[in-house]
């Protein structure tokens, strides 16, 4: 069963007509933990305010939940949980008034959906009478969302939920998602780390406002079609720089202390003696395991 279908949705801004999201198609199914991964100014926030009802299409159709997103849009107001890239609460209203807030104009209480955030809720609550503004990142997010989720939405949009978060609530909160991906709830999230894509069921991944890839994380790492190779050398840019004016090269780039690349041929043991004959020293040539980091950058070329 679908959640989400999108159909060739189309966004521009301006005069100049930019096109922010560029005929998109896709669906989630219900249940699903999605992600659109993607660089900053992929397209993301553009979708994600198209389905929540936020910002109208130019064209093409989505609905969530059978809900058309430009005829049905109460519908999907009173449905869905949104939490906004940027921080979106109320900075001088306490953590339990900023809750407390959210449920009212939903037409409910704390109480009645508590079970839904009480994991998130309770690291927290320590906090409940400090304002939202004087909040670290991690626990102004965990807010945020408490809040997208005290109505007990179907379908849950979490744009940017990490970015500028410190690495162990990153962490914490993909251990939150997955629980509440146990109460049935739809998920999808936009994230620009890309280590945050395996996390999903399904990825989707974005650049200028198109998709280059839908499908889980493991088939997109399968499809990759070359050998990918790691090599090292004391000296990493002297290494670029080489790899670059080797005959054989097909596409190098840094990739932590190593860096990655593909070959027109199988002969790593030309590739090591070029290297040396560099003048490189500590060269070290061995295959590697693919990341979705690689796909991404294999499908923008
Ligand atoms: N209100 C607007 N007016 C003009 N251009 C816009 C507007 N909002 C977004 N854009 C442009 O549309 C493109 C897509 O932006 P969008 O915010 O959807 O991307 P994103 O992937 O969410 O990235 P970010 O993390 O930067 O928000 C970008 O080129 C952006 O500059």
């Amino acid at each position: 069963m679908e959640a989400v279908v999108v159909k060739n949705l189309t966004k521009t801004y301006g005069k100049e007509k930019t096109v922010a999201v560029d005929d998109v198609s896709f669906s989630v199914n219900k249940g699903e933990l999605f992600g659109l991964i993607g660089p900053d100014g992929a397209g993301k926030s553009s979708i994600f305010r198209m389905l929540t009802t936020l910002l109208l299409p130019d064209g093409g159709s989505a609905s969530v939940d059978g809900h058309d997103i430009v005829r049905d849009f109460r519908q999907i107001r009173s449905s869905v949980g949104y939490m906004p890239g940027k921080f979106s609460l109320y900075q001088d209203l306490t953590i339990e008034e900023n809750l407390h807030f959210f449920a009212t104009v939903f037409g409910t209480t704390i109480e009645e959906n508590y079970h839904l955030i009480q994991d998130i809720y309770v690291q927290i609550e320590p906090f409940k009478n400090r304002r939202a503004g004087k909040l670290s990142g991690g626990m102004k997010q965990k807010l945020a969302l408490c809040c997208a989720l005290i109505h007990k939405p179907t379908t849950l949009f979490l744009d940017e939920p990490t970015t500028g978060v410190d690495p162990v609530s990153r962490k914490e909160f993909w251990e939150m998602l997955k629980r509440l991906k146990e109460q049935h709830i739809t998920i999808l999230v936009s994230t620009p780390y890309m280590d945050e894509a395996s996390l999903c069921d399904r990825i989707a991944l974005i650049q200028g406002g198109k998709i280059l890839s839908i499908d889980t994380p493991q088939n997109i790492v399968n499809a990759y079609p070359d050998r990918l190779l790691a090599v090292r050398a004391h000296e990493m840019y002297r290494l670029l720089k080489a790899l670059e004016s080797y005959p054989a090269i097909l596409s190098s780039y840094a990739f932590g202390e190593y860096a990655h690349a593909t070959l027109a041929d199988t002969d790593t043991e030309a590739l090591q003696a070029y290297l040396r004959g560099q003048g490189l020293t500590g060269v070290e040539v061995k295959d590697a395991d693919v990341t979705i980091e690689d796909s991404f950058i294999k499908l923008l070329h």
